[in-house]
């Protein structure tokens, strides 16, 4: 397969092609019978070099075009597929305003400002520093945002530091080591289990996240993103989300009726427990068949559940897992899943 640089260097802008040049070929005179294979030969080594670098230099370049279009994983100004409407008692809410299909990006948004896992102030303080620090529209966009767990004595007219305060808890997500408020993302409600669609990633390179579709959206449906680590049995997910969120789930998940719900419970507590043994590989305390074993139990019970999340990472794990001195592929399945967001969309 020649490379695209040898591609490139065909000449595209000719005018002729080989099939001209073909037909402009000199007429070979009657008597050289005894010199037309040598000069056959050259003739058909010059054309087929000249096809061959035509035909597959333009196939690579098709082909590459075609893989970008399909790969495209970061995009800056991607407009989101969303309508941002009032959704009965959940406030706002993204729509998909468009059929969205499976492993598009949906979002890449900065930060308004991130804040790193220890500051030496007290929070009120430290967040209300960065909220005076934003530009006007910025502040309006901070300030338009939703929260909930201000304190019943405290007036959000008059207490801005603490109306500052509770809108980052209730918005705030992570960004690497970090957490950070994205206006944009921050519209996304939540979905456990197999209810949520879309999942955000941050590139730390670039100071992005990104937000990619994990199943296909159908227009008008919501886009849900998840909160917490949904591989929790229902009840706890909904303490987590009450404590922390302020709302009682009624997702898709936690809607289901009590046998199901039962049902899903016993396979994200499967799914939690093949993880927990699969992070013993790292530590040598299980062999390479074993974790294998463990992810394609995770698999089926993500299959069952309808649970897709964390595939790319197994499929990253199940590389590795089947060489015991994988230094190459795991080397190359973290740059891989640094690199883009193959994680959240496989
Ligand atoms: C990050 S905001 C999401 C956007 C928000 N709904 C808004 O109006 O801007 C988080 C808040 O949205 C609401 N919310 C998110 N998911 C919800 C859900 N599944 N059901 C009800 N409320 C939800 C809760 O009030 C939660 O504290």
């Amino acid at each position: 397969m020649p490379s695209k640089r040898a591609g490139t260097k065909v000449p595209h802008g000719a005018k002729t092609t080989p099939r001209q040049n073909a037909k402009q070929r000199p007429a070979q005179p009657a008597n050289n019978g005894h010199r037309l294979p040598g000069i056959w030969i050259l003739w058909f080594g010059l054309l087929a070099g000249l096809f061959y670098g035509w035909y597959y230099g333009r196939w690579e370049d098709d082909s590459l075009k075609k893989q970008h279009r399909e790969v495209v994983i970061f995009n800056p100004d991607i407009e989101s597929p969303w309508d941002v409407v009032d959704i009965p008692g959940k406030g706002k809410g993204a729509i998909a305003s468009r059929d969205i299909r499976q492993g598009e990006l949906l979002l890449s948004e900065k930060p308004l400002f991130l804040v790193p896992p220890t500051i030496n102030t007290s929070p009120t303080e430290f967040i209300w520093e960065k909220v005076e620090n934003l530009t006007e529209n910025k502040k309006q966009a901070f300030f338009n945002l939703s929260f909930v767990g201000l304190a019943q004595n405290k007036n959000p007219e008059k207490d801005k530091k603490h109306l500052a305060l509770a809108i980052f808890e209730t918005n705030a997500v992570s960004a690497g080591s970090s957490v950070g408020i994205f206006p944009r993302m921050a519209r996304l409600n939540h979905g456990c289990s197999s209810a949520f669609n879309a999942v955000y990633s941050w590139r730390g390179q670039e100071g992005v996240l990104l937000i990619h579709a994990i199943k296909d959206i159908a227009r008008g449906s919501e886009v849900l993103t998840t909160y917490s680590d949904t591989k929790k049995p229902r009840d706890e997910r909904r303490a987590y989300l009450r404590d922390h969120y302020g709302f009682h789930c009624t997702c898709g998940s936690c809607a289901l009726p009590e046998a199901e719900s039962k049902a899903s419970d016993n396979r994200l507590l499967a799914m939690a427990q093949h993880h927990s043994q699969l992070a013993g590989w790292m530590e040598r305390k299980i062999s390479g068949v074993e974790a294998i074993d463990h992810i394609k139990a995770i698999w089926k019970l993500g299959d069952e559940e309808g649970y897709w999340s964390e595939r790319g990472r197994l499929a990253g794990d199940a590389v590795t897992d089947t060489d015991a001195d994988a230094t190459a592929p795991r080397l190359a399945t973290s740059k891989a899943l640094e690199r883009s967001s193959a994680t959240l969309v496989l």
